[in-house]
């Protein structure tokens, strides 16, 4: 931890809502796939959504998102239910990150950082590593870098509640730590809630504090992280 980092509060114990889903029911065609999921992140709380391909946790995050209108049940955040669109959302402290990265391949890592409303300042607190990166065209950046971009420019405007969708997906085992390390951070300085979706479990269940496995669409198993640790066979059983 930075001598900054040290100085800082430490976060209040997790116990104030960041975002939940109740009795919420998701889905594309004219039946829910995600059906009647209720799931509850606090402030200052990493929260692991884990399961099989197809098990429905993107479609969590972008019905968490609003992205996806609810066949049933609704979204609260900060403790209020909430129709607004996705973008409305963002004003209500909720950042999203997915795998695709969403960064603009086009513009330098200033430009999309500034694009996104944070200074170049802000995200170097973070990611210092992207210092010497500033000025380039993000198209020529590694996955790893734009994936850290990316995590740089949601944290940086501290946002309340992150959800992330996936961000290690085929990136080097090193920057996916980094990345976790930085979620982590966030976390526990900013009391920043998050739902981190995540294919590699014992990595998801190192950083979270609870964790929730979804099959075909339903929470089939829930505990803090470490009971879920303690029950590996059961939770990889899920995935079969
Ligand atoms: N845009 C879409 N239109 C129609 N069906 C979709 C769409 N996106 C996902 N699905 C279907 O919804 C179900 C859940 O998919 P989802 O992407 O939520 O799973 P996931 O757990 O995130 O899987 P993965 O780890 O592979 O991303 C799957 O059966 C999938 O085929």
């Amino acid at each position: 931890m930075s001598a900054t980092a040290a100085q800082k509060t430490p976060a209040t114990p997790a116990t104030e809502l960041a975002i939940a889903a109740r009795g919420l029911s998701l889905g594309y065609g004219s039946l829910p796939y995600v059906t009647e999921l209720d799931l509850e992140v606090k402030r200052g709380e990493i929260v692991a959504v884990l399961g099989a391909n197809g098990a429905g946790k993107s479609t969590t995050i972008m019905g968490l998102a609003g992205a996806l209108k609810p066949y049933a049940g609704h979204v609260e955040i900060n403790g209020e239910v909430t129709t607004a669109p996705m973008r409305m959302r963002a004003r209500q402290g909720l950042a999203v990150v997915t795998q695709e990265r969403c960064v603009f391949m086009g513009m330098t890592v200033r430009d999309n950082l500034r694009a996104g409303g944070v200074t170049v300042e802000a995200a170097l607190e973070y990611f210092p590593e992207l210092e010497e990166h500033v000025g380039r065209t993000v198209g020529f950046l590694s996955g790893g870098q734009q994936q850290m971009l990316a995590a740089a420019r949601a944290i940086a405007r501290r946002p309340k509640i992150l959800l992330a969708d996936e961000l290690s997906l085929g990136l080097a085992p090193k920057i996916v730590d980094r990345i976790l390390e930085v979620l982590e951070r966030a976390c526990r300085e900013e009391n920043l809630g998050v739902l981190l979706v995540e294919q590699q479990v014992v990595k998801a269940l190192s950083v979270a504090h609870r964790g929730v496995v979804l099959r075909r669409g339903r929470l089939e198993l829930e505990g803090t992280a470490t009971e879920l640790k303690s029950r590996l066979d059961e939770v990889q059983a899920l995935y079969l």
